[in-house]
C-alpha cells in the first residue's frame, strides 16, 4: 500500500459495525466517505437525509431492495468536516441482532460502500489531520485501557500528550536547518546565518526534553500495562493462599490463566487504579540452590523478568539461617524485592524480632492480616506516589525509540558544533533528528508504519 494509494482509498466510502459483534440491546452501523450521506438516504425511509444539519438524528426505516424493512432505526448525521474522520460520517443505530447488522452492512456494500479495514476509520482521521499519529495509537490505548491508570496515560495522549512540545521543537530544529542549508548556498562566502551558540541551545534544551520523556517510559509502561510480580517461595510458604487474600479484597480477578507446560498462575489485581500482575511460580523447590539446576531455571527466568519479587518464607518450615540463605540469593538477582514473613500467627514476637534486619513484612496470609501493608509496599517500589495526573508519560515502545534515535542524532548535531565540521554534514544531522522526531507524530511515516499500527486496530474503529 503506498500513500498514494492509501488517499485514494480514502475515496471509498467505508463500512463497519462500531459496536462489539453478537447480538445486544442496540448495535451502531457507521459509514465514513463521500457517499455516506446518499448511501444511507437510498434505503432509508424518513426524512431526506441530504437536506438535514450536521450533528442531527433522524428516526426512520432502512428497506432492503424489495422495499421489506429491515429495521426501525435512528441515524445520526456527521457532515464533513465535522465528524472524526472530517469526512460525511453517517451511523445508523439498529436493534441489536446479528441479522439485523449483516443485514444492513450488507445492503450497504451493495450500495458502492466497502468493508472497512481494521483502524481505517482512525487512520482516516489521521490522513485528514484530526490527530497525529500518537493520538491515533492512543486511541487503541484507551479502547485497551482497564484501569484508573491505563484510563488515565491513554486519555492524555489522545487528547495531545507530548505531541504539542515535540512539534513545537521540531519547529524550531527546522528553522535550523533551513538556515544551515542556506548557507550551503553561501559557500564562497563563509556566512554563518545559523548562529551556532543558539542551535546548540536549542538542541540542549530538546535534549532535556527527550531525556524526560524517555525515563517515563518505565513509569508509562508500568501504568499502561501493569506491573509483573513474581510471587515465589518454596511449596507450601501460603503463596496461593495469599494471592487470594489479594484477590477477595479487591473482588477484582481481571483474568486466570493456568500455564501450559507448568503451573504458572497468573492473576491481575488493581491496587489503587494500578494493575498488578502476580504470576506465582510453583518452582522453588528444596532449597535456592537449585536455583543454578534446570528445573527451575524457568522460575529464575520469570523472576529476572520481573518488575517485582514477592518472596514469600514460611519460619515454622525454615529456620532462621534458612531464610538468610534465600534472602542472599534472591539479593544477587538484582530485582527489587519485598520480603515476606507470613504464618506471623505461628510465631511469638521475640521469634518474629529476629528476622527484623532483613526489613520484611509480617504477614498472615490465612488471617488476611498485614495485606494492606504488602499492598501500600508494592505502591512505594514502583514509585508511582510522585507521579501526578497532569505528568506526561511515554507508554509507547515505538515513541521511545523514536526518542532515542532523535537523540543520538542530536548528540552528533552537538559533536559537529563543538568539534566543528562543514555546514552539509551539520544539516545532515540535523534532518536525520528531524526525521526521528517526526515519526512519532507522524509528519514523517510509511504505508509500513501506518500498516502495522492500523492493523492492530479493531474493525470499526
Ligand atoms: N457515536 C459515536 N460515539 C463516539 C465516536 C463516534 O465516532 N461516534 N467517537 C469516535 O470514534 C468518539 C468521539 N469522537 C468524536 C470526535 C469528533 C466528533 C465530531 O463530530 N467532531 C466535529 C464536531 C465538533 C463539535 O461539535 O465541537 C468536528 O470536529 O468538527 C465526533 C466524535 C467516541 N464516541
Ligand atoms: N497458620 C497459617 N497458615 C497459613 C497461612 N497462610 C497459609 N497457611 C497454610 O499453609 C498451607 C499452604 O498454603 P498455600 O497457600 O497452599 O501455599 P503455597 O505456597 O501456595 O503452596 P504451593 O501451592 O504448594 O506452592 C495451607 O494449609 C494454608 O492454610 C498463615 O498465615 N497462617
Amino acid at each position: 500500500m503506498s500513500l498514494e494509494s492509501l488517499q485514494a482509498e480514502n475515496t471509498d466510502t467505508i463500512v463497519a459495525l462500531a459496536t462489539p459483534s453478537g447480538s445486544g440491546a442496540i448495535a451502531v452501523i457507521r459509514l465514513s466517505g463521500p457517499n455516506a450521506l446518499t448511501i444511507v438516504n437510498s434505503v432509508f425511509k424518513g426524512k431526506d437525509l441530504r437536506q438535514q444539519a450536521s450533528h442531527t438524528i433522524h428516526f426512520g426505516t432502512i428497506r432492503d431492495e424489495g422495499d421489506k424493512i429491515i429495521d426501525e432505526v435512528l441515524v445520526s448525521l456527521f457532515i464533513a468536516p465535522h465528524s472524526y474522520t472530517k469526512e460525511h460520517v453517517v451511523e445508523i443505530s439498529t436493534h441489536g441482532s446479528k441479522y439485523i447488522i449483516e443485514s444492513i452492512i450488507k445492503l450497504f456494500i451493495r450500495k458502492g460502500a466497502r468493508a472497512a479495514k481494521a483502524g481505517e476509520f482512525t487512520l482516516r482521521a489521521f490522513l485528514n489531520g484530526s490527530m497525529d499519529l500518537s493520538q491515533a495509537e492512543a486511541v487503541a490505548d484507551v479502547i485497551a485501557s482497564n484501569s484508573a491508570a491505563s484510563h488515565q496515560v491513554a486519555m492524555q495522549q489522545m487528547r495531545g500528550g507530548f505531541s504539542n512540545e515535540l512539534k513545537q521543537l521540531r519547529e524550531q530544529l527546522i528553522h535550523f536547518a533551513s538556515m544551515i542549508e542556506l548557507e550551503l548556498d553561501f559557500s564562497e562566502e563563509d556566512v554563518e546565518f545559523a548562529n551556532r551558540l543558539q542551535l546548540r541551545d536549542l538542541v540542549l534544551q530538546i535534549n532535556k526534553v527527550l531525556h524526560r520523556l524517555i525515563v517515563s517510559f518505565e513509569q508509562g509502561n508500568v501504568l499502561k500495562n501493569g506491573v509483573p510480580v513474581v510471587i515465589a517461595g518454596k511449596p507450601n510458604v501460603g503463596k496461593s493462599t495469599l494471592l487470594n487474600a489479594l484477590l477477595n479484597e479487591e473482588r477484582a480477578i481481571v483474568s486466570e490463566i493456568a500455564g501450559t507446560t507448568r503451573d504458572t498462575i497468573e492473576d491481575e489485581i488493581n491496587i489503587q487504579g494500578i494493575t498488578f500482575r502476580f504470576i506465582d511460580t510453583a518452582g522453588i523447590r528444596d532449597t535456592f540452590d537449585i536455583i543454578e539446576a534446570k528445573g527451575v531455571e524457568r522460575t529464575r527466568q520469570k523472576m529476572l523478568q520481573a518488575r517485582l519479587i514477592i518472596y514469600m518464607v514460611d519460619p515454622v518450615q525454615d529456620a532462621f539461617d534458612e531464610v538468610a540463605i534465600q534472602v542472599a540469593d534472591i539479593i544477587t538477582l538484582q530485582i527489587p524485592f519485598v520480603l515476606l514473613i507470613n504464618k506471623k500467627d505461628l510465631l511469638t514476637a521475640t521469634q518474629l524480632e529476629q528476622y527484623q534486619p532483613f526489613n520484611p513484612i509480617f504477614i498472615s496470609a490465612k488471617n488476611e492480616e498485614g495485606v494492606e501493608e504488602l499492598k501500600e509496599e508494592l505502591l512505594n517500589q514502583v514509585s508511582l506516589k510522585d507521579i501526578s495526573v497532569d505528568d506526561v508519560l511515554v507508554t509507547n515502545i515505538r515513541h521511545v525509540e523514536a526518542l532515542q534515535n532523535t537523540q543520538a542524532s542530536l548528540d552528533k548535531v552537538l559533536n559537529g558544533i563543538d568539534n566543528p565540521i562543514t555546514s552539509d554534514f551539520l544539516a545532515l544531522d540535523i534532518r536525520q533528528a528531524l526525521h526521528h522526531l517526526g515519526t512519532i507524530t507522524g509528519q514523517v511515516s510509511t504505508d509500513d508504519l501506518l500498516d502495522n499500527i492500523f492493523s492492530k486496530f479493531c474493525i470499526g474503529k
